[in-house]
């Protein structure tokens, strides 16, 4: 792997509520540009907690109790995200590493146009285009994400589930970030489309050159677009290594539950009615 872009080190997040619970525990995960590392585990396992960590988005109780995030864009000198401050933040999140979220594509407004909401990036983020330029990097992000740009005058709720979750995608995209966090995006469309959204991500990857921490429950689907993958139990990363390694050789006991719990992508049947029991005994936070 080349020299990473994002280091994620040793990380442990807490949810410091009456019964504390430890989302993520020790968890280490680089990214190199233009890799897509997938992230896959059972509800609950502690993706989402770790994409809000990565991102800066963790509210309380959630708390970041140890570890490390860097980020070393072209060779430059580490900076420490979670050291950020809210000014150096507000930089770093859309330019630098921008989210598409589960079900983001509820998040539009739905009083305002799809040009107004993508046109929102960069009045808050690049004040010195001009209106006019403002419109035409709006066109050309629709046309990029494969809407026609006579869709910017539209309204949320004239679009279909699979427009909107690719506008979001559009958002995401508008200031050229080197990393974008997609936790389930696709999740709530039906397969047809999240095939056909896949394929545009995995297409403007190899276009614009972003690398993409990509998060879900579906392991399959996960085989196939991740460069690399990581599987997460009970907040822990049992296993991580590339596709073919993990869908070949998978060597934890639960990666290899979760394959069998999926139709494989040579279309043989799932093995039903198993569930994974973590033998380790459940940890609390010290
Ligand atoms: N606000 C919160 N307060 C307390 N515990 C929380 C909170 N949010 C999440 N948790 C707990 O943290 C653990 C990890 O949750 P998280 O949402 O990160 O998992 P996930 O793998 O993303 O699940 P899903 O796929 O269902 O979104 C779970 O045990 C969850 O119950």
């Amino acid at each position: 792997m080349s020299a990473p872009l994002l280091s994620i080190d040793d990380l442990t997040v807490e949810y410091r509520t009456a019964r504390p619970v430890r989302a993520v525990d020790h968890v280490s995960i680089e990214i190199a540009p233009g890799e897509i590392f997938g992230l896959a585990g059972e509800s609950g396992c502690g993706k989402s907690t770790l994409a809000y960590a990565v991102t800066r988005l963790l509210q309380p109780p959630a708390e970041i109790v140890g570890g490390a995030i860097r980020w070393t864009p072209d060779g430059a000198d580490p900076l420490d995200v979670l050291g950020l401050d809210g000014r150096e933040l507000r930089a770093f999140r859309w330019s630098e590493i921008s989210m598409v979220f589960q079900g983001a594509m509820n998040a539009l407004n739905p009083v305002h146009t799809v040009r107004s909401q993508i046109e929102d990036v960069f009045v808050d983020h690049r004040s010195g285009l001009s209106r006019t330029e403002r419109r035409a990097r709006a066109e050309e992000l629709l046309a990029t994400v494969g809407i026609d740009p006579r869709h910017l005058t539209s309204y949320p709720h004239e679009l279909s589930g699979g427009m909107r979750q690719r506008v979001m995608i559009a958002i995401a995209l508008a200031l050229r970030p080197r990393l974008i966090v997609m936790d389930e995006p696709t999740t709530a469309l039906d397969v047809v489309v999240q095939r056909t959204i896949l394929d545009e991500i995995d297409r403007l990857r190899s276009e614009l050159g972003f690398a993409v921490l990509f998060i879900t429950h579906d392991l399959g689907l996960l085989l196939e677009i991740s460069d690399r993958v990581g599987i997460m139990l009970s907040g822990r990363l049992v296993e991580q290594g590339s596709s073919r390694q993990i869908q070949d050789a998978p060597r934890h006991d639960y990666t290899q539950h979760l394959l069998r719990s999926f139709p494989s992508l040579r279309g043989d049947m799932p093995a039903t009615g198993t569930r994974y029991v973590d033998r380790e005994p459940e940890r609390r936070p010290s």
